[in-house]
């Protein structure tokens, strides 16, 4: 039993409540207020949040659940503090919803199980602990061309049906399974079905006894939707600051975070900013991206999807995801059509770390003249649409060819695609990775059909490929 103010709902709008509290006793911003109440002959609690005082003692607060006969005049309880949800070893192999309650008919946990509220605050300046080393994905392009780091912040951006969902899977399989540390999925706003494939993923790859996931999909309330990634994440920094580990932080969707908040704040009564984001989408994103970090303490790597609308990435809640990022690989709709998966844009992806300084030259020379091929491939096109590759100056002609293979050299089995492929999954490590590039910028693969590039890991199954193709 809660034990706290005592106040009284006096409106209810969708998610939105209003609760009167007595002078002096008006609730904080963000703590959590509980109403219990009958329904259909069933005692039902809703858990709500404040987001304003406004003038009377009224609070207006947000639902994490549906308000369904909820009714005026009833007791709303100030607990106190923020919604706080479970941390600790016991969040391990579990499936919490939003407010961090069990939805996996597992047994309950403990009751000891130890809680902490939702809404901390970031690290300090001085205890954060900025990461300068690759963290390979074994996924060629990737590696290449957006290298991700070790304790940092990765985006995953596309549009609709891109493939963002199969790579964060693809990614799951390969680091969690090889990373020796603990796992924390926030999944926000998808469709269910997806969080089902994730939890057999898990299962299959091995790494759901060290993963915690947490679900706030479509369908649920903003107020849930908005705060799955902080429920998520409180449960990650228990692991980086009191067990000192590392740990891999997966979000999918970034986008549907944004939205949930601009729901919200448009029942809030806010004015939508210029461009129709919440006034404010900067700070939302901010307090939540800086705590996604790496301190003395442990690491925090990340990999967020941010899905794209209209396939535009100068869309404000894109643009302002990016650029609290390390890396960032950018799937492209053009590619994908072409069949090649993952459809990564290696011209519009990139790292911090792709410096020579940090991957060194080979990695880095390797990924510069691909790029520089590809971009000059792109200019030629039209050219070649109209004349035909046979037309171009020889240097030209060679470009174009390299190209293609590259594209083509850029696809690459998953192991959680197979059942789309009928093709096993392919892990190429960053050396091999590096080695086939060069293999094809030197022109060891001149005399090889464009097709023995196609979803293959190595360099060396595109030579046994295009002997089985003579
Ligand atoms: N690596 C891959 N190999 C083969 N097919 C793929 C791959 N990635 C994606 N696809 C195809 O594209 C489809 C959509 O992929 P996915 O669900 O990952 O897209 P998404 O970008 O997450 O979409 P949404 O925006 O709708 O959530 C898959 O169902 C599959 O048919
Ligand atoms: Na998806």
């Amino acid at each position: 039993m809660t034990t706290g103010n005592k106040g009284s709902v006096i409106q209810i709008v969708g998610p939105i409540i209003d609760i009167r509290f007595e002078q002096g006793e008006i609730p904080e911003i963000r703590n959590a207020i509980e109403i219990a109440h009958g329904y259909n002959g069933r005692k039902l609690r809703v858990l709500a949040e404040v987001a304003m005082q406004t003038e009377g003692g009224i609070v207006r607060c947000v639902s994490m659940q549906p308000t369904d006969g909820l009714p005026r005049g009833a007791e709303a309880v100030d607990t106190g503090h923020p919604i706080e949800v479970p941390i600790g070893k016991e969040t391990l192999g579990r499936l919490f919803n939003a407010l961090g309650e069990t939805i996996d008919n597992l047994p309950p946990l403990p009751d000891k199980v130890e809680r902490q509220h939702i809404r901390g605050n970031p690290p300090l300046f001085q205890d954060i602990d900025p990461q300068d080393n690759v963290h390979e994905t074994g996924i060629k392009v990737i590696d290449l061309i957006s290298p991700y780091v070790k304790g940092g912040k990765t985006g995953l951006f596309g549009g609709a049906g891109v493939g963002k969902t199969v790579i964060i899977m693809e990614l799951i399989h390969n680091m969690a399974k090889h990373h020796g540390g603990i796992s924390v999925f926030a999944g926000v706003g998808e469709r269910t079905r997806e969080g089902n494939d994730l939890w057999l993923e898990m299962q299959e790859s091995g790494v759901l006894d060290k993963t915690a996931l947490v679900f706030g999909q479509m369908g649920e309330v903003p107020g849930a939707r908005m705060i799955t990634p902080l429920t998520a994440l409180t449960q990650a920094e228990y692991f980086r600051d009191r067990e000192h580990q590392d740990v891999l932080f997966f979000m999918d969707n970034v986008f549907r975070f944004v939205q949930a908040g601009s729901e919200v704040s448009t029942l809030l009564g806010r004015m939508p900013s210029a461009v129709g984001y919440q006034p404010t989408l900067g700070a939302e994103m901010g307090r939540l991206e800086e705590r996604i970090t790496s301190t003395r303490s442990g690491y925090i790597t990340s990999i967020q999807a941010v899905f794209v609308p209209a396939d535009d990435i100068t869309d404000p809640a894109a643009a302002i995801t990016f650029s609290h990022l390390d890396a960032s690989t950018v799937l492209s709709r053009d590619i994908a059509a072409l069949g090649i998966y993952p459809a990564v844009d290696p011209l519009q992806s990139s790292s911090r770390i792709l410096d020579v300084s940090i991957v060194g030259k080979e990695h880095y020379e390797t990924a510069r003249e691909v790029k520089r091929i590809l971009q000059r491939y792109n200019e030629l096109k039209d050219i070649v649409a109209i004349l035909g590759v046979s037309e171009l100056p020889k240097e030209d002609e060679l470009t174009v060819n390299r190209a293609r293979k590259i594209q083509r050299f850029f696809s690459q089995p998953f192991t959680v695609a197979e059942r789309f492929t009928g093709l096993p999954g392919r892990y190429v490590k960053l050396p091999d990775t590096i080695k086939g590039f060069q293999a094809i910028i030197n022109g060891d693969g001149d005399n090889l059909p464009e097709q023995a590039f196609y979803n293959i890991g190595t360099i060396d199954e595109a030579y046994e490929k295009a002997k089985k193709m003579q």
